[in-house]
């Protein structure tokens, strides 16, 4: 059972695509199935411990992993039943179940146990589950003590985050050969509980990863304060904004933080002064941050213009992005980083059908930016198509202020000179870390001091 960050995201498509390589190396359909099964059965094992086993099959190999897992839960002594929504319908699953040596019972009577492990559908499922079946699954794994979803909780889509019937919410999700796009984009990533990669010994290809830890170093014995980075905040019609992404900057490890605005309030260690074109060519600026606060008048669209001007890093955020033409983004030739959150985002890209890193990507390729699509479930994207989706880190930040937080962050990150993408991936990990480390509740401020901490542990 290995943990998912940094692991690659496949979709259903990209997984067939690794089985069709594995088959075509010497592999067989079985001979992938009996791996996933014995995988699954040590990772039944060893969550389940002793306790008795209802393990849910359907008519795919998603059924045909569950019957190989039973036969060899039961040979290991355990007290493991089957129940079955239909016959099985392919010829690895159909030979699975022949394997099972014991009952199979009709699922609409299965009786509830301790440990429920759901290999109703994986990526094959193609519509909503019946209701009479959604009813009584919901049923079996509200009531288990333990609930294990084999490849995904059956009822979600794998690609998109969709939940297409009313899905139970899972305490573990087994993850086969990779982890897919709806273990991490919501709702459907809510239901998964903890999701584990098992290692089916199919060997996986994508662009798309999950957000792991940063390597960032610490400042070197000849640094000082500019190199460290600078960082230049443009404050605006509500300077509360501007302050707090100033005080995440300082806290993620900036050197030298320039407030252009209102510093009232603010640590001594911030340097102030009034907002002046010229200010934004100084070339010690290692990463300008415009928005946070910003206004939507003209005052704000002049302030946007002037930083957009200049040839120094951009994170565009909040105020700005409303004021902003994609296409003109592109036309710049220094970095620029975008941080729209999901009204942010239609109202530059408008809505589109893909999934949301697709969704980002495809941004990302129109503004010729590096996207950070925010949400529960955020997604970096660059232009180049590579993709990392964060895991949820805490649900206390939806909260006034954070978004301002996440801005200062990465701005403090991309002033170091480290390549864009991967400043936007680090400052998206840092900002997740601080929320864990807070736990409940808190406030914005908090969330830019405990960045020190976040920082601490690299
Ligand atoms: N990739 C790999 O390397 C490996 C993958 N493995 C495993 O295989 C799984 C994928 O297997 P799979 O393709 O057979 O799909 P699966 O999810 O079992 O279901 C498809 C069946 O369900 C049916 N069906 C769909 N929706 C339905 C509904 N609402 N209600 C009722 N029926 C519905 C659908 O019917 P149809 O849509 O064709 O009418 C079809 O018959 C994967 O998740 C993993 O567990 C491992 O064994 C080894 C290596
Ligand atoms: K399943």
């Amino acid at each position: 059972m290995m943990p998912v960050d940094g692991r690659s995201i496949v979709t259903a498509d990209e997984m067939r695509a690794a089985e069709d390589v594995a088959i075509a190396g010497g592999a067989t359909v079985e001979s992938l199935m009996d791996r996933a099964g014995r995988e699954i059965a040590t990772a039944v094992r060893r969550l389940a411990g002793a306790s008795p086993i209802l393990i849910l099959c359907g008519p795919g190999n998603n059924g045909g992993d569950g019957y190989v897992a039973a036969r060899l839960l039961k040979e290991a002594g355990l007290d493991v039943r089957v129940a079955a929504l239909s016959e099985p319908r392919t010829e690895a699953s159909r030979a699975a179940r022949h394997r099972w040596s014991a009952a199979v019972e009709p699922f609409a009577e299965a009786a509830p146990a301790p440990i429920i492990v759901d290999a109703l559908f994986g990526i094959g499922l193609s519509r909503p589950l019946e209701t009479g079946a959604a009813t009584k699954f919901a049923e079996l794994v509200e009531t288990a003590t333990l609930s294990i979803a084999i490849d995904l909780p059956s009822g979600i889509s794998s690609d998109d985050g969709c939940i297409l019937a009313e899905v139970p919410s899972f305490d573990v999700t087994l993850a086969l050969g990779a982890v897919k796009p709806s273990h991490l984009l919501q709702p459907a990533a809510n239901l998964c509980g903890k999701v584990r990669i098992l290692d089916i010994g199919v060997p996986t290809r994508s662009r798309a990863r999950v957000l792991d830890r940063p390597a960032l170093t610490p400042p070197g014995p000849e640094a000082h304060k500019f190199t460290r980075g600078m960082v230049a905040v443009i404050g605006g019609a509500m300077p509360g904004a501007a302050r707090l992404a100033s005080l995440a900057a300082m806290h993620a490890g900036a050197g030298y933080v320039l407030l252009l605005g209102d510093a009232q309030g603010a640590p001594d260690a911030i340097v102030h002064k009034p907002f002046y074109p010229e200010a934004l060519s100084d070339v010690r600026i290692g990463a300008l941050l415009v928005g946070p606060g910003l206004g939507r008048d003209a005052e704000a669209q002049a302030k946007l213009d002037a930083a957009l001007a200049t040839d120094r890093p951009l994170v565009i955020d909040g105020d700005a992005l409303h004021l902003i033409d994609p296409d003109a983004i592109k036309r710049r030739s220094a970095p620029v980083i975008l941080t729209p959150h999901g009204g942010e985002f239609t109202g530059m890209f408008g809505r589109s059908d893909a999934n949301k890193i697709d969704a980002a990507r495809q941004a990302a390729v129109r503004s010729g930016a590096i996207v950070v699509f925010k949400g529960a479930d955020t997604v970096i994207a660059a232009p180049d198509k590579r993709a990392t989706v964060s895991r949820s880190a805490s649900v206390w930040l939806s909260t006034a202020g954070t978004g301002d937080v996440l801005a200062g962050t990465i701005a403090a990150v991309l002033s170091t000179g480290i390549e864009p993408y991967d400043a936007a991936s680090a400052g998206v990990w840092l900002h997740g870390d601080a929320a864990r480390r807070l736990g409940p509740a808190f406030v914005a401020d908090d969330l830019a001091r405990a960045l020190t901490a976040a920082r601490a542990s690299l």
